[in-house]
């Protein structure tokens, strides 16, 4: 909390301080009726009491009853006016605070998870990030606008109230704030019994919305799997379960709300009681002295004042431990180490030619290398492709040459520079980049195009689409460029994302292009024409193609056949083909030649 305060909040320091004083304020002006009533009954309205009030010289007061009157009119009304004016400030300056604190937080913290690497995303449940960035972030502000200021009024009124209640009559005073301890231990009860239950809740909660996303998401297989009754009742149980939550929840609240009427009426009725008998009777024993008529009314009403602040105890000690907790969530995001970032020293990748080398590359995500010993290099403007089996490291070993991992021995390098010297930005710039799932923003074909290279003419966009067979299929859309393809896309087809996906790379001009399966959802006319326009595009850049269709890097310049994460053969097509190895196997098999000989050579290959 400090840290939050120190870093986000001393911008706006004078907002929190005039929120709070305000508040404070107006907590103050809250209590200057009930007891100018009081003296104007005692004073001015019957028991020719003196006209006294708290902190003001009684020189300073009228001895006239019209006059008396006049003033306590006046200040009943200054303090109602005050108490607006200060309550309006507080809401005012309160919320300013808490909402820009609230977004420099957020951004910060998007900020600090945007640079973290795929491994920790890899690692996390989306649902966990959205969490912190909008739960726990919604949390702080929530604290920082109503309960730092609840928490000072609550102080504030009983300080206040009880110093106002001694200095009326201290003996009655005592009989009316036994019931503060008494509310405050309830209340500390109440909070301490509902905490658990509150995080089952919220547990629950989190289980009935986890599954209705993952079901939203789901939902083509739970049609197509026909599985729709059973995560229906899935549904249900989970809802039934926050049901039970929630009602274990209400239950105590149920009791708890009742309970501080009960005790505050207790009180009151002691406090209504014991002056009551004074006015009529005289001193209860153990009492001694006079009590006035207006004293007592003021008195009653002051009694009242306690049970709403004190309620609020409840929700300031719930609240103020949701914000910690979401504070620590929010600060462990933000100090993750980013461990693939620039090094201080990285130079700017400058003019590439596109020479790329990978020198003795291990990695593994886990302990278990995925990759081992993988040495290859590709001189500019060359093709290289990867083939193999899947789950061969064909994709990891892409991701590493956009230093999406590092690697865990061995370098890879581009024209000469370790990827891990470099500026991420220069490299990532230098190499175009289309993956095995094509990801598009919900949004038109344009901004999807424009996408990383926002300042690209109507005539670039077009070129880049054209070349990767895009075009014609856009322009047929119902409002071609402009046409909105939904959430990742679902109103395309899969060959209709993927020549996106490649127009976009292309629109880059990158000095290297990596193709991760760019063909393998499209049809094979549609995979002609896409082959048609790649001999274009990579002609003169350095290109990566990973690929199961390997008619599709037939013509590549040098083809890495990679097997559980080893180099198992390298050549060219030809060559591989004459080679009669694992290449010559999958190409058997992919041709049509396949025959159970083939396949048996496979399984003796280990597959
Ligand atoms: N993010 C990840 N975290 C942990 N393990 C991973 C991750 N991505 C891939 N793997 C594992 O690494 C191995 C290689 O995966 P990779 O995607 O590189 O294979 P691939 O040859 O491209 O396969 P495919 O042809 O099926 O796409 C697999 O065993 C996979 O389970």
């Amino acid at each position: 909390m400090a840290r939050l305060f120190s870093i986000y909040g001393r911008r706006d320091v004078h907002l929190f301080t005039l929120g709070v004083v305000t508040s404070i304020l107006s907590r103050f002006a809250g209590l200057v009726p009930p007891l100018v009533l009081g003296v104007a009954i005692d004073a001015t309205f019957g028991n020719g009491a003196a006209y006294r009030l708290p902190l003001v010289p009684t020189a300073w007061l009228p001895t006239e009853p019209v006059a008396q009157l006049w003033l306590s009119v006046g200040l009943i009304v200054g303090a109602f006016l005050l108490s607006v004016v200060f309550g309006w400030t507080q809401g005012v300056s309160l919320s300013l605070f808490s909402n820009r604190v609230q977004h420099r937080v957020r951004s910060d913290t998007y900020r600090a998870m945007q640079s973290l690497d795929m491994a920790f995303f890899d690692d996390k449940q989306t649902g966990q990030l959205l969490a912190v960035l909008g739960d726990d972030v919604r949390n702080l502000k929530s604290f920082l606008n109503g309960t730092v200021s609840g928490a000072l009024q609550l102080v504030v009124t009983v300080v206040g109230i009880a110093a106002l209640l001694f200095y009326l009559n201290w003996q009655l005073a005592l009989v009316t704030l036994v019931a503060v301890p008494l509310l405050a231990t309830f209340t500390v009860w109440f909070t301490r019994t509902v905490r658990p239950l509150y995080r089952a809740l919220r547990a629950s909660i989190g289980d009935l919305t986890g599954r209705i996303e993952a079901n939203v998401g789901g939902m083509e297989v739970i049609k197509t799997a026909n599985t729709g009754d059973y995560e229906t009742d899935r549904v249900e149980d989970a809802s039934w379960e926050s049901y039970l939550r929630t009602w274990a929840v209400v239950k105590l609240e149920y009791l708890y709300q009742p309970g501080m009427d009960l005790l505050a009426g207790v009180s009151f009725a002691a406090t209504f009681a014991l002056g009551g008998y004074w006015l009529v009777v005289g001193a209860p024993p153990g009492f001694s002295g006079d009590l006035l008529v207006g004293e007592f009314v003021t008195f009653l009403f002051m009694s009242q004042r306690f049970v709403d602040p004190l309620a609020g105890m409840g929700r300031i000690v719930n609240s103020y431990e949701n914000a910690r907790a979401s504070g620590e969530r929010i600060f462990a995001l933000q100090d993750q180490p980013a461990r693939i970032a620039d090094r201080e020293d990285a130079v700017a990748l400058d003019a590439v030619r596109g020479e790329v080398e990978y020198d003795d590359v291990t990695f593994g995500y886990g302990d278990e290398p995925v990759l081992r010993n993988v040495s290859f290099s590709v001189d500019p403007g060359r093709t290289v492709a990867f083939v193999g089996p899947t789950g061969a490291g064909k994709s990891t070993a892409a991701k590493l040459l956009l230093r999406l991992y590092d690697v865990d021995e061995g370098a890879v390098r581009v024209d000469g520079h370790d990827v891990r010297d470099v500026t991420l930005d220069s490299l990532r710039d230098a190499i175009g980049y289309v993956s095995q799932d094509t990801f598009l923003f919900d949004g038109t074909v344009r901004e999807n195009l424009l996408y990383g290279r926002f300042d690209a003419t109507e005539a670039e966009m077009i070129a880049a689409a054209e070349a990767a067979e895009a075009d014609a299929f856009v322009r047929s859309l119902p409002d071609g460029y402009d046409t909105r393809i939904g959430e990742r896309g679902v109103k395309l087809s899969g060959g209709q994302r993927q020549r996106l996906s490649l127009a976009r790379a292309m629109l880059r001009d990158p000095a290297i292009l990596v193709l991760d399966e760019a063909t393998s959802a499209v049809d094979t006319e549609t995979e002609a024409y896409i082959q048609r326009a790649l001999t274009d595009l990579t002609a003169d850049r350095t290109t990566v193609v990973i690929a199961h269709r390997l008619s599709t890097v037939r013509s590549a310049d040098l083809i890495v056949v990679l097997d559980g994460g080893r180099i198992v053969e390298r050549g060219t097509h030809d060559e591989l083909v004459a080679a009669g190895g694992l290449y010559a196997t999958l190409w058997a098999i992919q041709a049509g030649e396949s025959d159970r000989d083939a396949l048996a050579m496979l399984d003796d290959a280990g597959q």
